[in-house]
């Protein structure tokens, strides 16, 4: 399990070692960790350390100091280390140290900036040393200029030096993974202490790369995460396995209720999504035409143009393909939702939705739907604002709704209604294609199905109670990245059609539930690559 923290958890879990004076410590296992990091990155890419060209941007807080800290170590390594102070101070130690390993400063002014930017842009590393925990909205004046130039250049001259973020990306809101103004976006970076869950929410998580998390001693400090990733290990504990005397009811029927004259292929995309995810059994309702193409394409499943108090089921699956004309689809959706199981909402049904929902409802939006959910709730959110701040709108549209909601995405986030955040990052673009979505909420509603009355597989793994949907709800995405990583890789890197990602689905499985060495679970993943 992949653990993320707010910046003040961080910071608040610093407090008892600043007391004990120990602040100039942590800074120097930061900055140790950060030069690894980049020493590291520069020996895998074949470049020679020594005489390598080194550029620091530093601000005046102590994410500076860690910059400086750092370009202190690699300049003692033999590399050509510049600092470029962007504000009217510096972290008097690591200024002090920087100076003493040789390192080179130079302040930012307007007459020197585009010397200094060209530099920075040809540079071998960069680390962006401006702003971390401490910031207060974007990179702003001469700083924002500098970031702006240094992109330019390296753009224009197809530059590629490493760029590595100190803590965070500068500029990148720690909490929430906003950007406001411009931020470098960088290759690696480099996190002390915990991950912030800035990092794993978009735009941040475009903007951070690959994160490294640096422990520094103020881990056992830590509060319960503000957000969680599931990792492999974690999949395995959490997926279903059927009993030796499992039959088909006892292992789960989801009902389907999805798809329209408009949509048919919607109905069994989400029933071929359910199928590979393990369901005991599907029920389809929906019109004979689309009850038609769904026998022909997957003869399993189960179909009737009944109502949903005349099917039993464990879980539902309502609004995949179906619009807003589809009156009897938008009936059999309500009665779904209003069935106390446990229900994943996806398209066409969220328009109809109730105004208050509960956990075991989880929403399934993208970003233009979550926009549309908000309109109706009263808020002018358009789809840029959602993109902008994902973070804060899937939690929002959670509170708001009291659902369970999942924010699709090149990250998909979940937030439970009081709290409990998932984010999963397993996938690839080429997921991002039509009917990929229906697949999705066919894995989710199969999992629910299977797995929704089953607490203790959860409350195992540290989830309490409700925060069960979420997990769940991750879990799904988790599967569906990954089965589509799968089959694009199975394809040479190359493009899937959504029923591909079905159809790669119980491979993954299968391969994710042998893990079921649960040492590896327990491993340290603080010390791992986040991707
Ligand atoms: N507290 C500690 O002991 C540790 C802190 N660490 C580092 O310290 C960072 C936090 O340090 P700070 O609290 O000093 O905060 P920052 O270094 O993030 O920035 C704070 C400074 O920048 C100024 N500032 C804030 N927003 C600005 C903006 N938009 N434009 C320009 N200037 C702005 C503030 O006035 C302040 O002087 C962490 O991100 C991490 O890198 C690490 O060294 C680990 C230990
Ligand atoms: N750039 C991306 N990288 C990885 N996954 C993506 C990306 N864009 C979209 N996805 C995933 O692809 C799926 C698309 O779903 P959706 O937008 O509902 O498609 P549709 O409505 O066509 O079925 C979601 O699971 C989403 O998280
Ligand atoms: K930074």
């Amino acid at each position: 399990m992949i653990t993320a923290y707010t910046g003040t958890q961080v910071r608040a879990a610093e407090e008892p070692l600043l007391a004990d004076g120990l602040g100039d410590v942590l800074m120097q296992r930061a900055a140790y960790g950060l030069a690894a990091a980049v020493v590291n990155e520069l020996k895998s890419r074949g470049s020679r350390l020594n005489g390598s060209r080194v550029v620091v941007l530093v601000g005046k807080g102590n994410n500076g100091g860690d910059g400086l800290y750092a370009g202190a170590f690699l300049a003692a390594r033999g590399m050509r280390t510049t600092a470029v102070l962007t504000g009217n101070a510096a972290h008097p130690g690591g200024l002090a140290a920087f100076e003493r390993a040789g390192g080179r400063v130079q302040r930012l002014t307007e007459a020197e900036l585009p010397a200094l930017a060209a530099e920075a842009a040809g540079a071998d590393a960069v680390i962006d040393a401006v702003l971390g925990t401490g910031a207060k909205g974007g990179l702003r004046g001469s700083a924002a200029h500098l970031i702006d130039a240094i992109t330019a250049t390296r753009d224009a001259e197809h530059r590629d030096g490493l760029l590595v973020a100190c803590d965070l990306p500068s500029g990148i809101d720690a909490d929430t993974g906003e950007a406001a103004g411009p931020v470098l976006p960088a290759d690696i970076t480099v996190t002390f202490g915990g991950a912030k869950t800035g990092l794993l929410a978009d735009p941040g998580a475009d903007y951070a790369g690959r994160v490294l998390v640096v422990e520094i001693g103020i881990e056992e400090h830590l509060p319960a995460p503000s957000m969680r990733r599931l990792e492999e290990a974690d999949m395995a504990r959490l997926l279903p396995h059927p009993s030796r005397r499992a039959q088909k009811y006892s292992r789960g029927v989801l009902g389907v209720v999805a798809g329209s004259e408009n949509y048919p292929g919607a109905a069994v995309l989400a029933c071929r999504g359910a199928l590979a995810a393990g369901v005991g059994m599907v029920r389809y309702l929906g019109p004979p035409s689309v009850a038609d193409l769904v026998r022909q394409s997957c003869p399993e499943v189960v179909c009737s143009t009944g109502t949903v108090a005349e099917n039993r089921v464990q879980a539902w699956l309502v609004g995949s393909g179906m619009g807003p004309h589809d009156h009897e689809q938008l009936t059999r959706a309500r009665d779904a939702i209003a069935s106390d199981l446990p229900v994943v909402a996806d398209a066409g049904a969220l328009p109809a939705l109730p105004a208050m929902l509960a956990p075991h409802v989880v929403l399934t939006p993208h970003a233009g739907e979550l926009a549309s959910l908000f309109q109706r709730l009263g808020h002018g959110e358009d789809r840029e604002a959602v993109e902008a701040g994902t973070l804060a709108a899937v939690r929002q549209a959670a509170v708001r709704t009291g659902a369970t909601v999942l924010l699709k995405g090149a990250t998909t986030l979940v937030a439970a209604p009081w709290g409990t955040t998932f984010s999963q990052a397993d996938g690839t673009p080429w997921l991002a294609t039509a009917g990929s979505g229906d697949v999705l909420a066919g894995v989710i509603g199969a999992l629910l199905a299977q797995a929704g009355a089953d607490v203790g597989r959860f409350t195992d793994l540290g989830i309490e109670g409700d925060g069960r949907w979420a997990a769940i709800a991750a879990l799904g995405a988790a599967l569906h990245g990954r089965a589509g990583k799968a089959a694009s890789e199975a394809a040479s890197g190359g493009p899937i059609a959504a029923g591909g990602i079905a159809d790669a689905l119980p491979e993954i499985w299968g391969k994710v539930s042998m893990l079921s060495n649960y040492g590896a679970w327990k491993r340290n993943s603080h010390s791992q690559p986040l991707r």
